[in-house]
């Protein structure tokens, strides 16, 4: 096998996040070198990102994130959202998290899993260097988008979530669908968009994200949060939802989150983002 020995932006942009969330760098390194990169290079390439980098700990420049409630936060224990009544199970405040009950029908999830089947692909990034697509080691699921009209029935999904949000349909990204075999997981991210990165003509930052568990994992496949020490459970037809984004334009590290390997099972989600304001004009 050849060793890579370029490192594009987004696994740059990887490596800094998951530096912020706290893992050693030593991890990060044989991650890099487990994945095909030569080790030499892995090192180097990561302390310098280290020695560069002003690698946060917990606060921003602009000082502590301003906790701001999201809409979805004030509408009481159950939620009418369109065709649906939407009970909420329990809330978290630093950071800003909404369990959520009964958010898909049983035959919604399936039929969910059912139109992604046949367009998954692997969770890949494009190198923003050579204009090659390939995978990052943190992310080992496989993934496809739905665009937001596509049918009907993701219509109607759509505008439940704009419902239940309280943010337009236009603020959403695609609905992502993601499957993860036994072993496969999502290390420590955020969703929110490193500065370079967001797209002031695209909606901006990224401020939430909608998470939805379409089936029952029968062992792992949990979503951490390990700032607070946080684990959700899927289960199947419920969501969880999370804000990291506020009015001043700050973001929230307390969000870090990652999907542990599954370990039986398999894992299905849908990932709805969330931006500040509409992506299409
Ligand atoms: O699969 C999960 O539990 C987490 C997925 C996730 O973090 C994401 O899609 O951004
Ligand atoms: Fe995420």
């Amino acid at each position: 096998m050849g060793t890579i020995k370029q490192i594009s932006n987004e696994l740059r942009d990887w490596i800094i996040d998951t530096l912020n969330s706290g893992v050693s760098p030593v991890v990060i390194a044989d991650a890099l070198v487990k994945k095909g990169f030569q080790p030499r290079f892995a090192y180097e390439s990561l302390f310098r990102i280290v020695g560069n980098e002003a690698i946060k700990t917990s606060e921003s420049a602009e000082g502590p994130y301003q906790y701001e409630l999201p809409e979805i936060a004030k509408k009481g224990n159950t939620i009418h959202a369109g065709d649906r009544e939407i009970k909420v199970l329990s809330r978290i405040e630093k950071p800003c998290i909404i369990h959520l009950d009964n958010i898909l029908s049983e035959e919604e999830c399936d039929a969910l899993i059912e139109l992604s089947r046949e367009r998954l692909q692997p969770s890949r990034v494009v190198d923003a260097s050579t204009g090659e697509e390939r995978t990052v080691p943190g992310r080992t699921s496989k993934g496809m988008y739905f665009s937001i009209n596509e049918n009907d029935f993701i219509t109607r999904l759509e505008e439940r979530f704009a419902e239940l949000t309280g943010f337009p349909v236009e603020n959403g990204e695609g609905l992502q669908v993601l499957n993860y075999q036994v072993g496969e997981e999502y290390k420590a991210h955020f969703d929110y968009f490193p500065p370079h990165r967001i797209q002031e003509d695209k909606g901006g930052q990224r401020v939430g994200t909608l998470l939805l568990y379409l089936n029952d994992v029968e062992a792992g496949g949990e979503t951490v949060f390990p700032k607070i020490g946080a684990s959700i459970v899927p289960k199947k037809g419920t969501a969880v939802y999370f804000h990291y984004g506020n009015s001043l334009g700050q973001v929230d590290r307390m969000s870090v989150h990652s999907s542990i390997p599954v370990s039986k099972g398999e894992k299905w989600v849908a990932t709805k983002w969330i931006r500040q304001r509409a992506i299409y004009s």
